[in-house]
């Protein structure tokens, strides 16, 4: 999994890459500028393009004058440079690369103040303002240049991080920096890409590989990991010769009304394409017949506590809260599932059902899961403005009552217990369907059943949930619950 780390570290990691390797910050930039033109050229290959490439006074604008030579020298003769001189601080490095250009006989065009800057005449902008290096809000005249920027309406490339984006510590609700279709940036994303805020300042992003020391990245003591597919394949369970169904345990799913029977169903489905041994489905005895006939694999337990409470041993993991509503009878389930002594999973309506109750929260075992999606999320914990502000809450949550809280997004956060957030990068908006939640529930729920810690069982289930997704989405504009909880088993293959 990768480190995501702060700008400050990211600026040790290119201090570090310097001493222990024969390369100096020149070359660093050189790399960066060649990587990013590599990227660029896959989205704009028409040489004739006209190119406005606007370099600030630091590293982010030496970037902008390097790539500008490198476009010139591929054969964008079309590019226009744009140096930004609202100060007189120019760093070593961007004083070499404007030099460089100047060599070329390249026209570079200085902009003192932001109403100096006539009308631009150009088909993509290149943003090599500010980068990693921003200390504080915009404001004043680069405030001013990014509002230009941003009415000039053609696409915005930014190098690095967007200029007046902070790479990590949340994004400000009235971000006034620029406004990028796409951010290539260098080595790592940063963690605020991650926030759905920072849509407002960049559509896209995609990273590419500088060359910086991985094994010092992967060495700083990061709070946000990444996770990668490898990570996820170490942990999955094997199916093993001489295995039987008792090996991959039996999970218990309460789950489901008269009314909304698919949440108990696709949550069951999930478990059992994710592989436990085992499922029963508690479910209203209205949806029994829909039960046999879709997924003739579950067992059925009538809704009567004194059943449930009596065969609590057999369970492994009970799953509670797809579609369960938050009436009595649904507490006295929920109640009840507290009780067991066993690993749990809850969601939705359970999750209702703690928030309205709060000794309830107070009464979760260590290690359970929980997986709310953001409005789930604010019901429990109090509303927030921010997902910065969300995510300082899930993780003192998660801390201080021994959780993995499971936040669900576009990128799920999965915040631990052990103080940290695991970023989950599979899914899609063609996800963006009712019962997705409830297959991803019950995912959970095969996988605790087979002994992944909950931890683990996150990772995995929200990595398989989103990369069957991804899969499906490759041919298909929505993606069907239903359809995703049977792809699941053939991700794990
Ligand atoms: N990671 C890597 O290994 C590599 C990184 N590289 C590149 O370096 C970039 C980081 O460069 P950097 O550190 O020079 O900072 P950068 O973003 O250019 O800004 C510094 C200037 O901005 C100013 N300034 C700041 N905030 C401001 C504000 N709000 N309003 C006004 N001014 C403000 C600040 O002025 P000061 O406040 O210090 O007076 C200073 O002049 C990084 O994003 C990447 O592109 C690659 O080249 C090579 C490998
Ligand atoms: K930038």
């Amino acid at each position: 999994m990768q480190a995501i780390i702060s700008a400050v570290q990211m600026h040790l990691a290119d201090e570090y890459t310097i001493t222990h390797e024969p390369v100096t910050l020149f070359d660093l930039m050189e790399r960066a500028s060649a990587a990013f033109v590599k990227c660029f050229r896959k989205d704009f290959d028409d040489r004739g393009l006209r190119l406005a490439v606007f370099c600030g006074p630091g590293n982010n604008g030496g970037d902008g004058l390097a790539i500008a030579r490198m476009l010139i020298n591929s054969g964008y003769l079309n590019t226009a440079v744009y140096k930004i001189n609202f100060s007189p601080n120019q760093s070593e490095d961007n004083k070499t690369n404007e030099a460089l250009l100047k060599k070329m006989h390249a026209p570079v065009r200085y902009i003192y103040k932001a109403e100096d800057m006539q009308f631009i005449a150009a088909d993509v902008l290149i943003d090599a303002v500010l980068g990693s290096g921003l200390n504080k809000p915009l404001s004043g005249e680069y405030a001013q240049l990014a509002q230009k920027i941003n009415a000039i309406n053609i696409p915005v490339y930014a190098v690095d991080i967007p200029t007046g984006l902070p790479a990590d510590g949340g994004v400000d609700e009235n971000y006034n920096g620029i406004r990028a279709q796409k951010t290539i940036t260098f080595q790592r994303p940063k963690f605020n890409f991650f926030l759905p805020e920072s849509l407002a300042a960049t559509q896209e992003f995609e990273v590419v590989n500088i060359g910086l020391d991985e094994d010092y990245i992967q060495s700083l003591p990061a709070g946000h990991y990444l996770l990668e597919e490898k990570d996820i394949r170490k942990i999955l369970p094997p199916r093993k010769r001489f295995s039987h169904k008792g090996t991959y345990g039996h999970a218990l799913l309460i789950c489901g009304q008269p009314q909304t029977m698919g949440a108990a169903l696709l949550c069951a489905s999930g478990c059992i394409h994710a592989g436990a041994g085992l499922v029963t489905a508690c479910i209203p005895g209205s949806g029994l017949t829909a039960l046999n006939a879709s997924l003739p694999e579950a067992m059925y337990l009538p809704r009567d506590i004194g059943q449930i409470t009596s065969t609590a041993e057999d369970y492994k993991v009970v799953a509670i809260g797809c579609g369960l509503d938050t009436n009595d009878e649904s507490k006295v389930l929920l109640e009840k599932a507290l009780e067991m002594q066993t690993q749990l999973v809850i969601d939705a309506d359970a999750i209702n059902l703690l928030a309205k109750d709060k000794n309830l929260l107070d009464k979760l075992p260590p290690g359970t899961i929980l997986t709310p999606h953001i409005k789930e999320f604010d019901r429990l914990f109090g509303n927030h403005t921010s997902w910065h502000s969300r995510l300082q809450t899930a993780v003192g949550e998660a801390f201080s009552r021994r959780l993995t809280i499971v936040l669900k997004n576009q990128y799920t956060f999965i915040c631990h217990s052990d103080k940290k957030i695991y970023i989950n990068p599979t899914g899609n908006p063609a996800m963006a369907q009712g019962g997705m939640g409830d297959v991803l529930t019950g995912i959970i729920a095969g996988l605790l059943a087979q002994k992944l810690s909950p931890l683990h069982a996150a990772w995995a289930g929200c990595y398989l949930h989103g990369k069957a997704g991804d899969r499906l989405a490759r041919n298909s504009y929505v993606v069907k619950a239903s359809a995703l909880a049977e792809q699941v088993a053939k991700e794990m293959k």
